[in-house]
């Protein structure tokens, strides 16, 4: 069974503009032109256009009410708003036309590879750097345009980075109220007892570990009660079983406070586990924007299926608004003859069945054609083994996860059929060269 896990958390407008951001993404994810097509068969595309009301005669109209006051605005403005950011260093783009919301309560996740441009956004979004065109606006109040630009102390917003640099020669509850009016100073105990550091007020920050080190961090960017709170890889100094710890320690703590969290991090697993909402970015522009649920089983393209595992990609031609491969024919009624397609599936959705020297396996509508080849290796990695099998029709390897220790000896011959539903079917880039 699967989830959509959603949650956009916070008030009923936020919940409201989280159904319209699905219906945008539905509506994005029809872009890509066969890959929803590839299921179904042809369609029928001519729609008749529908008949207009017809006007009613004038003694039916309702009688005029009397004129009422404009009723405020249903949906609250989200936490913030980026709305057409751009950036160039040098003459080259590396924010190129981002726009994205966080509601309150919402955890954000810009992710993408290295250098596409996410922490440039964070620091616009914090006012650290300026951008050269687009807006950034906090609770609907615009706090930098081509106009205005306020600096980050006064934006209300929390920061939080990777080298999160306590002072050394102030205690942990000094550097916790660090920066709190003097009258909420008591406060930082309370804070520090959020983040599971009650009574650590007193030390100093060469006492603590790298994990208490970054829970005091945390806890002094949480006292002012930012309304935002941007991280920039905030947890990438920290050893795995740390990381996970800290990780879900924190992500509890922003959800109690409805603090809206733009995340900015270069690892899917983390967004994953983190986001409400990933956004997806590369090259300077969001390619993507989604609950990761969706993001994982709806990729915009092959690029964005990538990301997120290992994926085997098969090519063929179009011919006749069909493309047939060895695995069975894909309907691809949009696409005209001799168009390439590059057919992708996860190792985990390709189905193993060993050749026992019976007939090979039936054709289904669910797993489509089952295809020959023969074990190249096989490893076993923890809660899965991975089969790597050279394929008869093309000598190409596909690989293959099945869960538990499952090793074939080389040379063993197998059938490999595809979960037809966890397919995506793209146009082909152009390959370089071309
Ligand atoms: N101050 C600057 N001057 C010139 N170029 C910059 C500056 N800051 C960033 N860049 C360049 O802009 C591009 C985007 O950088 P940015 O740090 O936003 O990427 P990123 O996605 O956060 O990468 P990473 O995950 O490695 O931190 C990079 O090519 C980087 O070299």
């Amino acid at each position: 069974m699967t989830h959509d896990i959603e949650n956009t958390g916070g008030a009923s407008g936020a919940a409201a503009r989280a159904v319209e951001r699905e219906a945008q993404d539905a509506r994005a994810d029809e872009a890509p032109a066969a890959r929803a097509r590839s299921e179904a068969g042809p369609q029928t595309r001519a729609h008749p256009r529908p008949e207009p009301p017809a006007r009613k005669p004038a003694h039916e109209l309702a009688p005029r009410r009397p004129a009422r006051p404009a009723a405020p605005p249903l949906l609250a403005p989200p936490r913030l708003a980026l709305a057409g950011l751009r950036k160039d260093y040098d003459g080259r783009r590396v924010v190129d036309d981002v726009s994205l919301e966080v509601e309150p309560g919402e955890l954000v996740c810009l992710l993408g590879p290295s250098g596409c441009g996410k922490s440039t956004t964070l620091r616009i979004a914090a006012g650290v750097e300026r951008q050269d065109a687009g807006t950034v606006a906090l609770d609907g109040r615009v706090v930098s345009d081509g106009v205005r630009h306020a600096p980050p102390e006064a934006r209300s917003i929390g920061l939080m980075f990777q080298d999160f640099a306590l002072f050394p020669h102030l205690t942990v509850a000094q550097n916790v109220a660090f920066g709190l009016p003097r009258a909420r100073a008591a406060e930082a105990e309370t804070y520090l007892r959020r983040v599971g550091l009650g009574g650590y007020g007193d030390k100093f920050p060469h006492m603590l570990s790298g994990g208490e080190q970054q829970r005091v961090a945390l806890a002094r960017a949480l006292a002012p009660r930012p309304r935002v709170m941007l991280m920039d890889e905030p947890f990438s100094g920290l050893d795995q079983r740390l990381r996970d710890e800290i990780r879900d320690d924190t992500l509890s703590v922003l959800k109690e406070e409805g603090t809206g969290v733009l995340l900015v991090t270069h690892e899917p697993e983390e967004a994953m586990r983190m986001a409400d909402r990933i956004a997806l970015m590369r090259g300077g522009r969001i390619v993507q924007v989604g609950a990761p649920y969706h993001i994982y089983n709806h990729p915009a393209d092959l690029e964005a299926a990538a990301f997120f595992s290992d994926v085997n990609v098969i090519r063929a031609v179009v011919r006749s608004r069909q493309t047939d491969t060895p695995f069975g024919l894909f309907l691809t009624p949009d696409l005209p003859d001799g168009a390439e397609v590059e057919i992708v599936i996860r190792p985990q959705h390709l189905r193993i069945e060993l050749d026992r020297g019976q007939p090979a396996p039936r054709e289904s509508a669910e797993h489509g054609v089952p295809a020959y080849g023969r074990v190249e290796r096989a490893r076993f990695m923890g809660s899965e083994s991975l089969i790597e099998a050279r394929m008869e029709h093309d000598g190409a390897i596909l690989r293959a996860t099945t869960p538990g220790a499952f090793l074939p000896e080389r040379g063993t011959g197998l059938w490999l059929s595809m979960r037809r539903d966890r397919c995506f079917l793209f146009p082909a880039r152009p390959r370089a060269g071309a």
